[in-house]
C-alpha cells in the first residue's frame, strides 16, 4: 500500500536509478491493454478517453498496444496542452500510426457512442479537487454507457489517498493500478496491481524524489519552516555553530544556540545569522535545564549534543532534559548515550556513528543489511528513529527502513556529523521522523558529494554549508 506522495517519490527515485519514465508508461499501457484482451471479447469496440496528464499517457499507450482492434481515442484538450513530453510522445506515435483520434476542445464535442470497452485515462493521481470541464463531461459520458470500464491507475475523479469522490467520478468495473495498491482503492473489488518495472530499490534507497517532501507553499511566512534550538558547546565551539548554520542552510527559518557563557561570543563569532544565548558556567549542567526547557517551548525542534562533551554534570543535564521535554529533538554526539538510560515522551531522531550505535547496544555487522537489521532492533527497543551514519546511512524506526547512498569517504572529517544534525533539525521541523531523517541524510551526503566534486581531497565540514542549497535545489554530484 502506497499513497500518492510516496508514489511520486518512488517514481522519481526509479527514474534516478535509470528507469526511464517512457518505459514506465509503456509497461503501464501494456498492462491496461492486456486487461482489455483478457476480457476475451471478439473484436470489441473500444473507446479510449485520455486526459492531458500522464494518466492519459498510459491510456494512449494502451491504445497503441490495442491498435489491431481499431480503438477510438478521445483526447481531452488540444495536443499542445498535453502536460508532459512523455505523454506527448505517445500521442504523436498514435497519430503516426493513424489510430482514430478525436481531439475534444470543448465538452459539447464529446460523443463516445456505445463502445463495449472504455479505457478511463482521464485523471489519475494528479487530480486536484472536483473534475472540471471537459473531464467532468467525459466522466459522466463514461458512466452513462453500458461499457465495461477499465480505469487506468485510479477511477478518474477519485482521491486515491482517501477514496473520496469530491465531484463526479468514474464507476469502474476494473482498476489497473501501478506498482502497489493505493489506500483509496481498498474497497474496490476488482483491482489489479501491475508491476511496471519499478524495483524495490526505488523505495528502499533515498533519492532526489525524497526532496519533494520539502515543497513550500508560496504564502509562507517567518517561522513556518522551522525554528531550531541547538543546545551544545562547552568543550567545543565549532560544533554548535556548524549545526545551527546547517539548519538554516537546510531551510530552517531561525536558529538559536544555547551554549555556555564563556564560549557564547566565540560561537556568535562564527556567524551573524545565529541567535546565540549564553548559560552561566563552563559547561551545560542540571541548573540550566529549566532555562533550556523554557527556550525550547517556542521552538519546533531541539538539536541536542553538538560539542557538549561527556562530563557527568552535562550527561545528567541531558537526561533531565529528555525526561521533561515532550517535543521533537535530534540527539547527536555525546548526548546519544544518555537516551537508553532515560524514559522520554519526546519524539527523537538519534544520529549515531557506528561507535555511538554500539554504545546504544547495537551490534556491529559485516554487511549493510546486518547493520540495518541491528539498527531496526535498537530503534524499536527505544521507540525512536535512528539515522545510523556509515558509508551507507541506515534510517529506521524499527518498522520502515531506508538506505541513503549519498556521501563520500572525505566526509569522515570532523564536523560533518554536526552538519547532519543541523540538517536533520531543519527537516524534522516539518516532517515525520523517518522521512525527515531520510531527506536529511540524502541532503547532507549530496552536499558532501557536491563539495568533494569541486576539490580533490581536503574537504571541510564547513564546505557543506556552501553546497547544501544546491543539494536542496536537486543538484546532483
Ligand atoms: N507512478 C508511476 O510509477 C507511474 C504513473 N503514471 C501515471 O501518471 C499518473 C499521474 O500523472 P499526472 O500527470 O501527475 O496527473 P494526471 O494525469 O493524474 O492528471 C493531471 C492532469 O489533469 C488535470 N487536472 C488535475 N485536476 C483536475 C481537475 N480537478 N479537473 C480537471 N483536470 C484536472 C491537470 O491539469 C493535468 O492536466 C498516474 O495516475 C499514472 O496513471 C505513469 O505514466 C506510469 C508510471
Ligand atoms: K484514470
Amino acid at each position: 500500500m502506497i499513497d500518492s506522495t510516496e508514489m511520486a517519490i518512488v517514481d522519481r527515485n526509479a527514474v534516478a536509478l535509470g528507469v526511464r519514465e517512457t518505459n514506465l508508461m509503456e509497461s503501464a499501457g501494456n498492462a491496461v491493454a492486456r486487461a482489455v484482451r483478457d476480457l476475451d471479447l471478439d473484436t470489441p469496440e473500444i473507446a479510449v478517453l485520455a486526459g492531458r496528464g500522464n494518466n492519459g499517457g498510459d491510456a494512449l499507450t494502451a491504445a497503441r498496444f490495442l491498435a489491431d482492434l481499431n480503438p477510438t481515442v478521445h483526447l481531452l484538450g488540444h495536443p499542445d496542452r498535453i502536460r508532459s513530453a512523455v505523454t506527448r510522445e505517445k500521442y504523436d506515435a498514435l497519430q503516426s500510426a493513424e489510430v482514430a483520434t478525436n481531439v475534444i476542445r470543448d465538452a459539447s464535442a464529446l460523443s463516445i457512442g456505445e463502445p463495449e470497452v472504455i479505457i478511463d485515462g482521464v485523471l489519475g493521481t494528479g487530480v486536484s479537487g472536483t473534475p472540471r470541464e471537459p473531464e467532468r463531461t467525459a466522466i459522466q459520458a463514461i458512466n452513462d454507457t453500458e461499457a465495461t470500464v477499465i480505469s487506468v491507475d485510479v477511477p478518474s475523479g477519485m482521491d486515491v489517498d482517501t477514496g473520496e469522490r469530491p465531484g463526479v467520478s468514474v464507476v469502474a468495473d476494473q482498476i489497473i493500478t501501478f506498482h502497489d495498491t493505493k489506500p483509496g482503492l481498498a474497497d474496490h473489488e476488482n483491482v489489479t496491481v501491475a508491476n511496471i518495472g519499478i524495483p524495490p530499490a526505488a523505495e528502499r534507497f533515498t533519492g532526489p524524489g525524497d526532496l519533494q517532501r520539502l515543497t513550500r507553499p508560496t504564502d509562507a511566512h517567518k517561522g513556518d519552516f522551522g525554528r531550531v534550538l541547538v543546545v551544545g558547546g562547552g568543550p567545543y565551539t565549532g560544533a554548535p555553530a556548524l549545526a545551527a548554520q546547517a539548519a538554516l542552510r537546510a531551510g530552517a527559518d531561525l536558529a538559536t544556540v544555547l551554549t555556555p557563557e564563556p564560549v557564547a561570543d566565540q560561537v556568535q563569532g562564527f556567524s551573524e545569522d545565529l541567535i546565540v544565548r549564553g548559560l552561566p558556567g563552563a559547561r551545560i549542567e542540571p541548573t540550566h535545564v529549566s532555562t533550556i526547557l523554557e527556550a525550547a517551548a517556542d521552538q519546533d525542534v531541539l538539536i541536542l549534543g553538538p560539542g557538549l562533551g561527556a562530563a557527568d554534570p552535562t550527561r545528567e543535564a541531558v537526561g533531565q532534559l529528555l525526561e521533561a521535554y515532550e517535543g521533537k529533538a535530534v540527539v547527536d554526539a555525546d548526548a546519544i548515550s544518555v537516551v537508553s538510560a532515560v524514559e522520554t515522551d519526546a519524539s527523537l531522531i538519534l544520529t549515531p556513528h557506528r561507535g555511538e550505535f554500539e554504545g546504544l547496544g547495537g551490534e556491529s555487522a559485516d554487511d549493510r543489511d546486518g547493520w540495518a537489521t541491528s539498527a531496526g532492533r535498537v530503534a524499536a527497543d527505544l521507540g525512536q528513529t535512528l539515522l545510523l551514519k556509515g558509508p551507507h546511512d541506515v534510517i529506521t524506526d524499527g518498522d520502515r527502513t531506508r538506505i541513503n547512498r549519498t556521501g563520500n569517504p572525505g566526509m569522515t572529517v570532523g564536523g560533518t556529523g554536526d552538519v547532519l544534525a543541523g540538517v536533520t533539525g531543519a527537516t524534522f521541523a516539518t516532517l515525520d521522523p523517518v522521512p525527515a531523517a531520510a531527506v536529511a541524510a540524502y541532503l547532507t551526503g549530496m552536499a558532501g558529494d557536491l563539495a568533494a566534486e569541486s576539490r580533490n581531497g581536503g574537504l571541510l565540514a564547513s564546505d557543506l554549508l556552501g553546497t547544501l542549497p544546491s543539494a536542496l535545489g536537486g543538484e546532483q554530484a
